[in-house]
């Protein structure tokens, strides 16, 4: 599903004293399949932008074009199917889980389609696989005794229960510790490899943007400031001072790792940009510094 915006801007209540533009000028293509990241301060457009991309918004200026669906569309159903199309997972989804069982809340959506009864558990089993929870062992229970990285699976498995062509995740490790931020993001990786869905990933986090995703948008004040793959987005610096983000830790480390051999006049190769995992790093740094005159032991 193919995701086309032209010259697309979106003001919030237009006309009266409270009109805010929030976006301006915003102009992409997103080929089917591509996992993107979408970066920028708070209060950038981010949410802004992704409410436009599953029609809960529609464009106050310019077009767009998703998959099959034009906007700003005419009638409130193309919206609905739109929706079911573009599953968007918020901020803290556990906060919309609310039935009795995980089962029961995995279902609501495909309950609320009017899908056939017969269908639902065998799709609802499914997705809860999919996200990493046995059903036999969860199913039953209730989403509120879960720990936080259990609901928020049990809302991913809501969002991919209606198999949607594009899932959108809006800071979907806020509030995680450490391990389960890790758990999440391989599982949604693990997913876009295996399923080739548009995987679109809202994020401050500089080093989840450029681990994860193959092409970047930098949002600043409503507008697209930069994108491209991480590599070409993180060689400008500067410009990305300027939208008041940072560079991802490791190209922090790499730039200036570059400038000390370069000032010392050494002859160790400079280290390339596009490392953005601590392995391949360190795998790196030791071929350049390889240990002289072999092993000690
Ligand atoms: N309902 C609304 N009415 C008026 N202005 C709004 C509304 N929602 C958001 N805004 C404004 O639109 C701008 C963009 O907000 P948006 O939530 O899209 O930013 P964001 O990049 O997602 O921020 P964050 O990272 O904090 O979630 C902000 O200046 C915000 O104050």
């Amino acid at each position: 599903m193919d995701i086309r915006l032209e010259s697309v801007g979106y003001t919030y209540s237009p006309g009266t004293p409270f009109a805010y533009q929030a976006l301006q000028g915003i102009s992409l293509h997103i080929p089917h399949g591509r996992y993107i990241a979408i970066i920028g301060h708070t209060g950038s457009g981010k949410s802004t932008l992704i409410q436009l991309l599953n029609g809960l918004l529609q464009p106050t200026e310019g077009t767009m074009q998703i998959g099959e669906f034009t906007l700003p569309a005419k009638k409130k159903k193309g919206l609905e199917k739109l929706r079911q199309q573009v599953g968007l997972a918020f901020q803290y989804p556990e906060y919309q889980l609310f039935e009795e069982t995980v089962r029961k809340d995995v279902a609501f959506g495909l309950v609320n389609m009017g899908l056939p009864s017969e269908m639902i558990p065998g799709r609802v089993d499914a997705a809860l696989r999919l996200v990493g929870l046995d059903p036999q062992e969860y199913g039953e229970k209730s989403p509120f005794a879960l720990s936080g990285g259990q609901m928020r699976r049990v809302a991913l498995a809501g969002v991919l229960v209606m198999n949607p062509a594009v899932l959108i995740l809006d800071e979907p490790t806020a509030g995680l510790d450490p391990a389960g931020h890790h758990a999440i993001l391989e599982m949604v990786a693990r997913m876009h490899q295996e399923e080739k869905r548009t995987t679109i990933l809202v994020t401050h986090s500089m080093e989840d943007a450029a681990l994860y995703a193959d092409y970047l948008y930098v949002m600043n004040e409503g507008r697209i400031w930069m994108e491209g793959t991480p590599q070409q987005v993180f060689r400008d610096p500067d410009k990305i001072r300027q939208a008041g983000l940072d560079l991802p830790e490791i190209t922090r480390f790499i730039y200036q790792f570059n400038e000390r051999i370069r000032i010392s006049g050494s002859e160790v190769a400079p280290l390339p940009f596009d490392i953005f995992d601590p392995e391949t790093l360190a795998d790196e740094l030791a071929r350049r510094f390889p240990r002289k005159g072999g092993s000690r032991r």
